[in-house]
C-alpha cells in the first residue's frame, strides 16, 4: 500500500540490527543459492515493484470478484512485461517474477496444467502444446477432482469412450457426482461459490456432455490408444500419477515461503510492540522478550529454515530421478512418491499451524487483514487439502514405511541396508536402545537428535507392522487390519518426516564448513527445530525408555537456552529471507518497523471511512428515533 510519508527506521528495530553476529547478506545468498541469484532476484523484484500495475495497494479492501479481476490483470501485465524484458518462460527471471507475485496472479493452474503436460505428454505433444500454452493461445486447468471424489482416483466417474470412426474420445459426466469440481482458472461453465480464501482463483465446476476430444490429445507418454482403439500400456498403473508427484514437490518452496513471511511479520512486530513490564522498575518490555512469546515464534522461525533446506533437497532428488522416470525407469518412483506425499503433508500442516500461531502472537492487530496474516493463513490452509488431503498423503508414506520394514523381516543379509532406499535405510541400522545424553549440552549434537528421531520413527513403524500382524492372527483380513492401524501409521509417518527434515538440515549444515558464523546461527536453528519436536512429542521418546524423565529435563534446559540465543539474532534471521515490504504487504511487518503509523494510515483507506453508511439511514436513525419517542 502506498505510504504518505517516508519514515526513519524505528529505533527498537534498528538496535536489533546494530550488532551483526553473522553476515546477513551471506545468509541471504545461501538461501538464494548464490550471490548471483540474489542479485538477479532483486533486479526482477525491483522491476516489478517499480511498476504500479503490480502494486498490491488496497488489496485488502477488494471484493472477491475485484480480487479475481486484479489477479487476471496482473497476469496480463506480467505477460507484457516478460515480453518487453525478453524473459523466456523457463528463465530464472520468469521464475523470480512469478515468485514475487505469488498468490496474487491469475491463471496459476496454467502451471499445474503445464506440469501434467510435461510429465505425461509424449515429446511430440510437449513440443506442440507448450509453446501454444506459453503464448496464451490456450489456457489450461487441471480438472481431476469430481463432486463425489477427490482422494480416491479409482472412484472417478467421468467417462471417455473411444469412437474409432472419428478417432475421438467422447468425454462425458454420467452422473451428478461426476461433475468436475474445483478446477481453478476454468474457461467455461460455472463457479463453485465462495471459499475460505484464495479469492483470486475462480475455482469452478465443469459438466461434460459428450464432449469430443481428438485421439491425439490424450497425453501419451505412458499409455496410448491406437486408431483402431487398441490400448497400449507403456508405464505402470502409477506412472499416470507422476504430475501429482512433481506438483507436490514443487509446491514446497511456495508453502514454506508463507511461513517465512508470517515469521517476518510477527517477529518484527514483537520487537516494536511493548506490553507490560518484566521488572516493575523498568520500562515496558518488547513482547519478544517474554519467554512464552519466544516459545511461540522462534520454533516457527526454525521450522521455516528447516523446510527451506528440506524443499531444496527434495527438489534435487526430483531433479535427479525425473528424467529416468520419463524414460520409464521407475525404480526411484516409490521412494519419490512416498517423500513427496509425506513431506507435502508435513510442510503444509506445519506451515498452516505456524502461520496461525504467528497471527495469534500479534494479538488484536493479527486479526486485522492489514497485518497481512489472515489472508496468508487462509491461503496456506488450502495447501493442506489441495494436491492431496494430508492424512491420505501421510498414509501413502506409511505404506512405504511398512513395505520397507517388511523387506527387512524377509531376509537379513549383509547387503540389505544398501538395498533399502536411502531415506529408510535407518530401519536396518543398529538401534540404540537408550539415548546416551548425560547433560543438557549433549542435546546440541546433530548426531544425537537425528538418531533419536530415527529411533522413534523405526519403533513406530515396527509397532504398526506388529499391530497389523496381531490383528491378522486374530482373524482380520489385511484391509481391516490396515484400517485398524492407521492411527499408528500416521504417527510413524509423521516421525519419519521429522527425521527426514532434521537429517536434511544437518546435511545442509555440513556443506557450510567454510562459513563458521552463518553455520553457527543455522546450527542453533537446527538444534531448536529438532528439540522443539522432541519436547512436543515426549511421549514417543519416553514410551520405550529411549529417553528418561531426567533426559527430557536436560533437553528442555537445552531448548530454553536456545530460545535466548536465537532471540538475539531473531531480526537478522528474518531480514535474511529478504522479503520486500511490497511482497509482505503488511502494516505490522515492514522493514522500518513503523507499525502504528502504517496501520493508522492504511486504515484510513477503508471505504467505510469515506462512504455513507446506508444502515444508518435505514435502521439506526429510525431505531434511535423510536427509542427517543418512548422515553
Ligand atoms: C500456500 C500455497 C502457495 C501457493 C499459492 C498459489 C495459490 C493458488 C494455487 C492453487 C493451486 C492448487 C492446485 C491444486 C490442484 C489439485 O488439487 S489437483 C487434484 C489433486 N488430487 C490429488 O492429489 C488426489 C489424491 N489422491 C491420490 O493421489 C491417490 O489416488 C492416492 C490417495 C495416492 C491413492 O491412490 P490408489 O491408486 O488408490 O493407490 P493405493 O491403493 O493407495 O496405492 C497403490 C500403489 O500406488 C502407489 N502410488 C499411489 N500414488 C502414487 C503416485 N502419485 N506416484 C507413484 N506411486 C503412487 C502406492 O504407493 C501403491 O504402491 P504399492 O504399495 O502398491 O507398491
Ligand atoms: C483451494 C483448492 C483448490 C483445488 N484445486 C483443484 C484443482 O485445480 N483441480 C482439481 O482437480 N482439484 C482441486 N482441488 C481438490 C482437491 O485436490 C481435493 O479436495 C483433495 O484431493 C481432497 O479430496 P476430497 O475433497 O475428495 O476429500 P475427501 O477424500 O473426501 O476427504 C475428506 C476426509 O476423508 C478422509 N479420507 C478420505 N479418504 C481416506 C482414506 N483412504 N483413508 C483415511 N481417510 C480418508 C480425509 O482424510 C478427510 O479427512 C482443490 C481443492 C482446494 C481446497
Amino acid at each position: 500500500m502506498g505510504d504518505t510519508w517516508s519514515r526513519q527506521v524505528h529505533p527498537d528495530i534498528e538496535s536489533e540490527r546494530y550488532k551483526q553476529t553473522f553476515d546477513v547478506e551471506r545468509l541471504t545468498n545461501i538461501l538464494d543459492g548464490g550471490a548471483q541469484d540474489t542479485a538477479l532476484r532483486r533486479k526482477v523484484e525491483s522491476i516489478i515493484h517499480s511498476d504500479p500495475e503490480f502494486s498490491l495497494k488496497d488489496n485488502y479492501f477488494l471484493t472477491q470478484s475485484e480480487c479475481y479481476e486484479a489477479a487476471v490483470e496482473k497476469k496480463f501485465h506480467l505477460q507484457m512485461l516478460a515480453q518487453r524484458q525478453g524473459w523466456a518462460e523457463d528463465s530464472r527471471e520468469a521464475y523470480y517474477a512469478y515468485r514475487t507475485l505469488s498468490g496474487s496472479l491469475g491463471f496459476s493452474l496454467q502451471h499445474i496444467f503445464l506440469k501434467a503436460l510435461r510429465s505425461l505428454g509424449s515429446e511430440e505433444q510437449i513440443a506442440k502444446w507448450v509453446p501454444v500454452c506459453n503464448k496464451f493461445q490456450i489456457i489450461g486447468t487441471y480438472a481431476q477432482t469430481e463432486l463425489g471424489h477427490g482422494t480416491y482416483l479409482q472412484g472417478l466417474e467421468t467417462e471417455a469412450t473411444y469412437d474409432a470412426a472419428t478417432q475421438e474420445f467422447v468425454v462425458h459426466s454420467p452422473t451428478m457426482t461426476a461433475i468436475k469440481w474445483w478446477p481453478g482458472d476454468r474457461i467455461t461453465v460455472g463457479d463453485i461459490g465462495p471459499k475460505m480464501g484464495l479469492d483470486h482463483v475462480d475455482n469452478g465446476f465443469l459438466q461434460l456432455d459428450h464432449v469430443r476430444v481428438p485421439r491425439e490429445n490424450m497425453l501419451s507418454r505412458f499409455a496410448q490408444v491406437l486408431p483402431d482403439g487398441t490400448y497400449i500400456k507403456l508405464g505402470t498403473a502409477q506412472s499416470n500419477y507422476l504430475s501429482m508427484v512433481v506438483t507436490r514437490v514443487e509446491l514446497l518452496p511456495g508453502i514454506t515461503a508463507e511461513l517465512q513471511k508470517a515469521c517476518v511479520i510477527a517477529i518484527r512486530y514483537s520487537i516494536i510492540r511493548h506490553q507490560s513490564r518484566l521488572r516493575p522498575s523498568e520500562p515496558e518490555a518488547k513482547i519478544l522478550d517474554y519467554q512464552t512469546q519466544q516459545q511461540k515464534l522462534l520454533p516457527q522461525l526454525a521450522t521455516a529454515y528447516a523446510f527451506h533446506f528440506l524443499a531444496r533437497s527434495l527438489l534435487e532428488f526430483l531433479h535427479d530421478s525425473h528424467d529416468a522416470i520419463l524414460d520409464r525407469d521407475f525404480s526411484l518412483l516409490p521412494e519419490l512418491h512416498a517423500l513427496s506425499a509425506g513431506l507435502k503433508a508435513m510442510v503444509s500442516d506445519f506451515c498452516t499451524y505456524g502461520a496461525e500461531l504467528c497471527r495469534r502472537a500479534c494479538g488484536g492487530h493479527g486479526y486485522s487483514k492489514l497485518s497481512g496474516l489472515p489472508s496468508l493463513v487462509t491461503k496456506v490452509t488450502a495447501s493442506c487439502t489441495f494436491e492431496g488431503e494430508n492424512t491420505v498423503l501421510y498414509l501413502q508414506m506409511a505404506r512405504f514405511l511398512v513395505k520397507s520394514y517388511q523387506r527387512t523381516q524377509v531376509s537379513l543379509g549383509p547387503t540389505l541396508q544398501r538395498s533399502l532406499p536411502q531415506s529408510v535405510a535407518y530401519l536396518t541400522a543398529p538401534d540404540l536402545a537408550r539415548c546416551p545424553a548425560q547433560r543438557a549440552a549433549d542435546f546440541f549434537h546433530p548426531e544425537l537428535y537425528t538418531t533419536a528421531w530415527a529411533h522413534v520413527a523405526a519403533r513406530l513403524t515396527k509397532d504398526s507392522v506388529h499391530h497389523i500382524q496381531t490383528l491378522m492372527r486374530s482373524g482380520a483380513d489385511e484391509h481391516e487390519a490396515w484400517n485398524r492401524t492407521t492411527v499408528i501409521h500416521l504417527q510413524a509417518a509423521k516421525a519419519h518426516c521429522y527425521y527426514v527434515t532434521v537429517k536434511s538440515f544437518t546435511e545442509a549444515l555440513e556443506k557450510l564448513e567454510s562459513e563458521p558464523a552463518v553455520r553457527q546461527v543455522l546450527r542453533r536453528l537446527c538444534d531448536l527445530y529438532a528439540l522443539h519436536g522432541i519436547l512436543t512429542n515426549t511421549g514417543d521418546f519416553l514410551h520405550d525408555g529411549f529417553l528418561s524423565g531426567a533426559q527430557v529435563d536436560m533437553a528442555r534446559t537445552a531448548y530454553l537456552d536456545l530460545l535466548l540465543l536465537v532471540r538475539k539474532d531473531a531480526i537478522l534471521l528474518t531480514d535474511a529471507f529478504d522479503f520486500t515490504d511490497q511482497c509482505l504487504n503488511s502494516a505490522l511487518g515492514c522493514y522500518d518497523g513503523n507499525v502504528y503509523e502504517r496501520l493508522f494510515d492504511w486504515a484510513q483507506k477503508s471505504p467505510s471511512n469515506t462512504q455513507e453508511n446506508p444502515a444508518y439511514e435505514k435502521y439506526i436513525r429510525p431505531l434511535l428515533q423510536s427509542c427517543r419517542s418512548k422515553l
